[in-house]
């Protein structure tokens, strides 16, 4: 007979042994998961270590890393830019540097550079923009354009059976003959900002990057969608402080993109700094996803019109949207839609401002300019109070006002404000002489290919007299850069400050159009000069910083004061009695 108490112990004995078996299961199974693990990390370590040997083994020379952790790491640095352009000027127009165990190649020289474009557009399997780990360069867009979270133009891959269909879609909208045909707008917006500073008077320095942002914020509100936002209308009121949520949440994606710990940080529940950290990034990402978020709707309500009578990026997205066979799903739309601000907004305001500071800083520049303005009966004066207004044929035409023209691609050069794109090799790729193996960055480096004297004479120099010459795009075959001097290399580039091929700026026409139209627009009404708080171009210098575009750290103060005779008291608008844009509105974003 079994009694109650012998089942007890056999349920004992059988449990334990169940539990026993169980757990050793676990443990080999965590054991087999954790040595797969190790053999990855392994293998990939050792990918990147034959990629270090392959690059070493071709003479390419290598940039000292410097400690990764260290606060002034080389990629950590503020004038990232800059060290990119003294490394090129020491070991050339390709050379590489590791992080960690990571290898980056940076391509400078013409001819190399055209090449990886030339790949990429052919074979994106081959080379592309990267993503994820460890390099989510382009990722941190997606957090800001829509929610949930969406690639869109700049940060898809070209594989993304999305990127296609939008670039193809939207691009009539950026067609030159198009955007020339929103010259009056763009115009109105910028006399707009030149009421506001006319106000502002030349007593007090205003941020002029802050100002201009406003500007170019305007511009693609309403070019592009139909919307205008009236940030230059008052650049203390609602439609400024919108501006300003798009630039809290670029600023965002760029910390995000600098150091990627940080979103990780973001995500610990009892890290103080954290939390407060979280706090405000959740309270900008809702404000702006919110701004951009019936923006969207109120082009969606609209519904999709003729081509024809509504050329606007807005309306090209809507066809997108509706269209009968694949519709663009509305988050990626949004996202779509985002990403014209994020893109185009500071790359534009930070060129014309360059361009002031630059022209205010060379005064035979600046009076050859104002000859040639004066010449064509633009220039305000106290003798010419009404000046003659400036025409779509003035900015759009190469043969009018060429030396205004030729300061701004110099401006351009020595300010290219969107310095450096990524790309990354997803197999080995060859690349004129070079193999760049497979799982390397490689940093097209603009900033530098622009600014050593590899590529330019007198690189140092403001000189606009340079863009009057024959063929002065072209790259000139110089020993030590990779040109073979063939017929084929002849027509190379050496100045691309909207990218080439079939990721190259979408938004080229409408921001060459804006550069023109509010620098010709300002100048010819306003003289600027740089205000004392700047500590002249030595501290314009140090605080210049790489933010994925090169920009004024937190402002750029300058004073400006009108060409015509002083403005009545009443006449000046209502709005100026309201907060002048001060540094204290807009120097915030870089300490998110
Ligand atoms: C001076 C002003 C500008 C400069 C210097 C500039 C420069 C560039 C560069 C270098 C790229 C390539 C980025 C990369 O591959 O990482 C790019 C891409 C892009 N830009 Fe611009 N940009 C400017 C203004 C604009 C404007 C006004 C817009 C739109 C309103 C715009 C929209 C875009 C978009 C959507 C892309 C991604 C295109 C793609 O990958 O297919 N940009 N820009």
């Amino acid at each position: 007979m079994i009694d109650e108490s012998d089942l007890a112990e056999v349920w004992v004995r059988l449990s334990r042994s169940h539990d026993s078996s169980f757990t050793t299961a676990a443990f080999v199974l965590a054991a087999l998961l954790i040595s797969i693990a190790v053999i990855k990390v392994y293998e990939q370590l050792q990918c990147y270590e034959s990629a270090h040997k392959a690059l070493a083994a071709q003479n390419i020379s290598r940039a000292p890393s410097g400690n990764p952790f260290a606060a002034d790491a080389p990629w950590k640095r503020e004038d990232l830019h800059r060290v990119g352009q003294n490394d090129c000027e020491k070991l050339g127009g390709i050379f590489y540097f590791r992080i960690l165990w990571f290898n980056c190649v940076q391509i400078s020289d013409p001819w190399l550079l055209h090449e990886v474009l030339a790949v990429a557009g052919r074979r994106p399997d081959l080379i592309d923009k990267p993503r994820g780990f460890p390099l989510p360069v382009y990722d941190c867009f997606d957090r800001g354009t829509s929610y949930p979270p969406q690639p869109c133009l700049i940060s898809a891959k070209s594989a993304d059976p999305w990127h296609k269909v939008v670039r193809r879609g939207v691009s009539p909208a950026f067609s030159p003959e198009n955007i020339r045909n929103s010259f009056d707008a763009i115009l109105e917006i910028a006399e707009r900002l030149g009421d506001r500073l006319l106000e502002h008077g030349p007593d007090q320095g205003i941020d002029i990057d802050g100002a201009l942002q406003c500007e170019s914020f305007d511009v693609i509100g309403r070019i592009g969608f139909n919307h205008d936002f009236r940030a230059t209308e008052d650049l203390s009121g609602p439609g400024a402080a919108n501006c300003r949520t798009i630039k809290e949440g670029c600023a965002i994606g760029v910390n995000d993109m600098r150091n990627p710990v940080r979103p990780l940080l973001r995500s610990v529940p009892f890290l103080p700094e954290a939390w407060t950290h979280r706090r405000k990034v959740a309270r900008v990402q809702r404000q702006l996803l919110g701004m951009l978020h019936s923006l969207a709707r109120e082009v969606c309500s609209r519904g999709a019109r003729d081509l024809a009578q509504d050329a606007s990026i807005g309306n090209h997205l809507m066809h997108l949207h509706r269209q009968a066979r694949a519709p663009l799903p509305f988050t990626r739309m949004w996202s779509e839609l985002s990403i014209f601000f994020m893109a185009g907004m500071e790359t534009t305001a930070h060129a014309i401002t360059w361009a002031l500071y630059l022209i205010s800083q060379h005064p035979e520049v600046e009076s050859r300019i104002l000859e040639e303005l004066d010449g064509a009966g633009l220039l305000m004066s106290a003798q010419r109070p009404s000046p003659r207004k400036l025409a779509r044929d003035d900015v759009a035409c190469p043969q009018q006002l060429p030396y205004l023209k030729a300061a701004l691609k110099e401006a351009q050069r020595m300010y290219s404000v969107a310095p450096l794109v990524v790309r990354k090799a997803l197999q080995d790729v060859r690349i004129r002489q070079y193999t760049i193996p497979r799982g390397t960055a490689m940093i097209l480096h603009l900033f530098a290919m622009h600014n050593t004297s590899a590529n330019f004479e007198r690189h140092a120099e403001f000189l606009p007299e340079r863009w009057l010459e024959a063929d002065a795009e072209t790259a000139r075959p110089i020993p030590g850069t990779s040109s073979t001097g063939k017929a084929a290399d002849q027509k190379v580039k050496r100045f691309l400050p909207f990218l080439s091929g079939s990721r190259s700026c979408i938004g080229m026409s409408l921001a060459q159009l804006n550069y023109t139209t509010a620098v010709a627009s300002l100048l010819s009404r306003f003289s600027f000069r740089l205000a004392e708080d700047m500590g002249g171009p030595t501290g314009v210098r140090a605080k210049e910083v790489y933010f994925v575009t090169i920009q004024p750290k937190e402002k750029l103060n300058m004073h400006v004061q009108s060409r015509g005779p002083a403005p009545q008291q009443e006449e000046l608008h209502e709005a100026s009695k309201g907060e002048p844009l001060t540094p204290q509105l807009w120097g915030r974003s870089l300490s998110l």
